[in-house]
């Protein structure tokens, strides 16, 4: 007789079976990359952002055609065609390129002090006093002493506890100080002078510590102040760190066959000892970012960056084929009113300048209860990875929408014309960081050979518009 099998262990062989049927068919999803994974999550949770990069060896369709690529003529054309638009009035024609208006143009910039009507404790910690002040329009003010102390404090204070950030690629921690401080940190994984390699795609890309401090300068000499204040540090593996980690975090601690401290962390992707972190022999380099607000009203919102790439080479994005794709990004919400689109401009030349592809989304304060605030120039990691190649394809935003803050651009011609170039402005304020020096010099000539090839789109839309 044949044997009556036991219902529950029936039911069970169904559950086990399916949810391995279930499993086989979502890693053949993800692995082949036909999206449906991403779509019924997209469906399911339509308001929530889904970041799902795909960290895997997968061709990006650039959308430069021969055409586009005008590098400049010369770096000793003066460009004085574009001097006068930003010395005196802009003539009618040119009045929907050249955008006279700068981010502080505007009734009220209220801090979030103010705007939230919060009483300041005397003794509050620099850190504090700096997210408070941290304005509708920009992050600090011009010329400001608070951030050299944070910076400082960031650099030189004592470390209470440390702990490994998820999400996201690449390793990072949470550091917490003994005076209240929080920072978050990225390690040193490339020497300054190892470029990135050209045929890899750049989200496989190591992050780069030096380029997170370098691009906060920058930001700061190009007079937008909407990064995120940031310092190098050298940190002890051994003495600093070991000991105030998690169990789990420790467990990741070793010593390389060349005797040097290393960890590989506890992250997805590249959390290996083929991609361990390591001393040298036991310090440490990284950047510290001062750490943003955390209080309820300083929520940030996330935003698709209109221009994101596809991270994928089946589905090819809107902006690639369409030369047009500008006028139907202006006539959305945010974007087709106030600072936005111009931010967004400004974070194209910056990208530019620095070399970063990875701007698949960015940042707004919730605080000030409008989308009438300054885009937050945060994870700059991926920059200042090829310094004899210039990416014109981050320009596309600039190149299709064609407009630009007169105040940019009067920041780029001056740097052009000199005395003092882009990259000497940067050499000086990157002077004092406590890891000088912090690019590698070529990196230097690339900024200035890139603010031309800048100039150079924005001759070009004029001479568009001249030909209408
Ligand atoms: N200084 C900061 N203070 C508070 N939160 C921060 C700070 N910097 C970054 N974050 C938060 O941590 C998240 C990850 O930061 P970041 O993008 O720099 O890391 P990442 O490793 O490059 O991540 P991803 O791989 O997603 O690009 C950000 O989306 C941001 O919300
Ligand atoms: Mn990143």
């Amino acid at each position: 007789m044949k044997k009556q099998e036991n219902p529950s262990l029936r039911y069970a062989r169904y559950f086990w079976g399916s949810l391995l049927g279930f499993t086989i068919l979502l890693i053949f999803d993800i692995i082949t990359g036909f999206g449906v994974t991403s779509a019924v999550i997209g469906f399911l949770f339509p308001g929530k952002v889904i970041n799902l990069k795909e960290p895997t060896d997968r061709p990006i369709i650039l959308p430069m055609r021969k055409e586009d690529v005008k590098i400049p003529p010369t770096l000793n054309d003066p460009y004085d065609d574009l001097r006068v638009l930003v010395v005196g009035e802009i003539p009618e024609k040119f009045k929907n390129i050249i955008i006279n208006k700068h981010h502080l143009d505007v009734p009220s910039n209220p801090t979030m002090k103010e705007f939230l009507n919060m009483t300041e404790d005397e003794y509050i910690s620099s850190l504090e006093r700096f997210q408070n002040r941290i304005s509708q329009h920009e992050m600090y003010p011009e010329d400001d002493r608070l951030v050299q102390r944070v910076l400082h404090n960031l650099a030189t204070a004592k470390f209470n506890e440390l702990y490994e950030k998820s999400g996201g690629t690449q390793f990072k921690m949470i550091v917490k100080y003994e005076n209240g401080y929080r920072a978050l940190f990225k390690p040193m994984r490339l020497q300054r002078d190892q470029q990135a390699a050209s045929s890899h795609y750049y989200y496989n890309d190591y992050e780069r510590h030096n380029g997170e401090i370098a691009s906060y300068h920058l930001d700061k000499i190009l007079g937008f102040r909407r990064a995120i204040p940031m310092v190098g540090r050298k940190i002890n593996l051994t003495s600093e760190m070991f000991p105030l980690v998690d169990d789990e975090l420790a467990s990741t601690f070793y010593i390389s066959p060349s005797g040097k401290v290393c960890f590989t962390g506890v992250c997805d992707v590249f959390c290996d000892t083929s991609h361990g972190i390591c001393g040298d022999p036991y310090m440490l380099e990284g950047s510290f970012a001062a750490f943003l607000p955390r209080h309820k009203n300083a929520t940030r919102k996330v935003w698709r960056h209109p221009w994101r790439r596809s991270y994928s080479k089946r589905r090819n994005v809107e902006w690639e084929w369409n030369d047009n794709f500008c006028d139907k990004v202006k006539q959305i919400f945010p974007y087709s009113e106030g600072r936005r689109m111009l931010d967004l401009m400004d974070m194209a030349i910056y990208d530019f300048l620095i070399g970063n592809l990875d701007r698949h989304h960015y940042e707004t304060f919730k605080t000030f209860n409008t989308n009438e605030t300054f885009t937050i120039h945060l994870d700059q990691g991926r920059s200042f990875g090829q310094p004899f190649h210039d990416e014109l394809s981050i320009l596309i935003p600039l190149k299709q929408c064609c407009m630009v803050r007169k105040s940019t651009l009067k920041t780029l011609l001056d740097f052009h014309k000199g005395p003092q170039k882009m990259s000497d402005a940067l050499r000086e304020s990157l002077k004092d960081e406590p890891v000088a020096p912090i690019l590698w010099d070529p990196h230097f000539d690339a900024l200035d050979r890139r603010n031309v090839i800048v100039l150079e789109h924005i001759r070009n839309c004029l001479k568009v518009d001249d030909e209408k």
